[in-house]
């Protein structure tokens, strides 16, 4: 859908791991915005899969659900040109929720025909009394700033819940940690990554290099072996990639050191999901 992808766009730096697999997001990560007197809080939530049988599916779907509960308005993403049974799935639950819900049809920039934008625009507005529906393109940046406008109007009065000058809820080591999983995401086949998790153990500053120590732990040994690569080549690339991204996020030397390691069966142990720094929702 984008939505991580939406996120970032709108802050204007990388808070979201954000991959072209389905399913990369796995934290509620908050986005900040402050213009003047106004903040505007966003929540990204995990992709909602009801059919996701392990339990950290099921943790995932409960995050999604609980965000809900606790917004002032709902952004729906939906691909331009489409509208998928998720979509519809979605929207039927946002029907009883009580929150306006903006309609959000990201990727316009892939419509080949773009003379088809307002037939389909006319056909989704009819599924929800949609409070604004906005047509944009998260990766390009085309049409954001129409949807931050439409957000601030939802927003209640209040004081600012965070610091002005800041554009996350979350730390820089999280940060840390999705830089390197969205590098496994792009880099490997479709099932390991989402076996994988990464934690920072190691964090020191040198004075002139930031020396990062993470371990990417993976559910079983032939997973070790995919993450490595041969003769080390995967990790590597999955390093040095990640290390660049580093270096311009934080904007100084960075020497970012690996390793992988097996935990057997975490997405499946509810502790083995809070110790990657998941949330769980109770
Ligand atoms: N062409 C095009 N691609 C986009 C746009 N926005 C996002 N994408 C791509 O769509 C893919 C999915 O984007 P994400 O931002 O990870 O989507 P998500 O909704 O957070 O996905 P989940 O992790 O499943 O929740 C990535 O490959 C993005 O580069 C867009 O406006 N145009």
């Amino acid at each position: 859908m984008g939505k991580s992808t939406l996120l970032n766009h709108l802050v204007g730096e990388k808070i979201a791991a954000a991959s072209r697999k389905a399913q990369t997001t796995r934290h509620r990560i908050r986005g900040l915005i402050t213009h003047g007197p106004d903040q505007l809080v966003l929540v990204d939530t995990p992709g909602v899969d009801p059919s996701t049988p392990k339990l950290l599916g099921k943790v995932l779907n409960r995050t999604a659900q609980a965000a809900v509960d606790d917004v002032d308005a709902v952004v729906l993403v939906v691909e331009a040109g489409r509208w998928e049974p998720a979509d519809e799935a979605l929207a039927q639950r946002l029907e009883n929720s009580n929150r306006p819900v903006v309609l959000v049809i990201n990727k316009v920039d892939r419509l080949k025909d773009k003379s088809a934008l307002l037939p389909y625009i006319d056909q989704v507005r009819g599924r929800l009394p949609f409070h604004e529906v906005v047509p944009l393109s998260a990766l390009k940046g085309k049409n954001v700033e129409p949807l931050v406008d439409t957000l601030m109007q939802l927003l209640p009065p209040g004081p600012h819940l965070f610091p002005d000058d800041e554009i996350t809820d979350r730390s820089q080591r999280f940060r840390v940690t999705e830089v390197i999983r969205e590098q496994l995401l792009e880099r490997l086949g479709q099932e390991v990554p989402y076996a994988t998790s990464v934690e920072v153990e190691q964090w020191e500053d040198s004075g002139t290099a930031l020396h990062i120590g993470a371990v990417i732990w993976v559910e079983r040994e032939g997973q070790k072996a995919i993450v490595v690569g041969k003769g080390g080549r995967m990790i590597k690339g999955v390093g040095s990639g990640a290390r660049l991204e580093l270096e311009q996020m934080l904007e100084r030397k960075v020497m970012l050191k690996l390793w992988v390691k097996l935990r057997d069966g975490w997405q499946d142990d509810l502790d083995g999901i809070r110790r990657m720094g998941i949330d769980v929702e109770s």
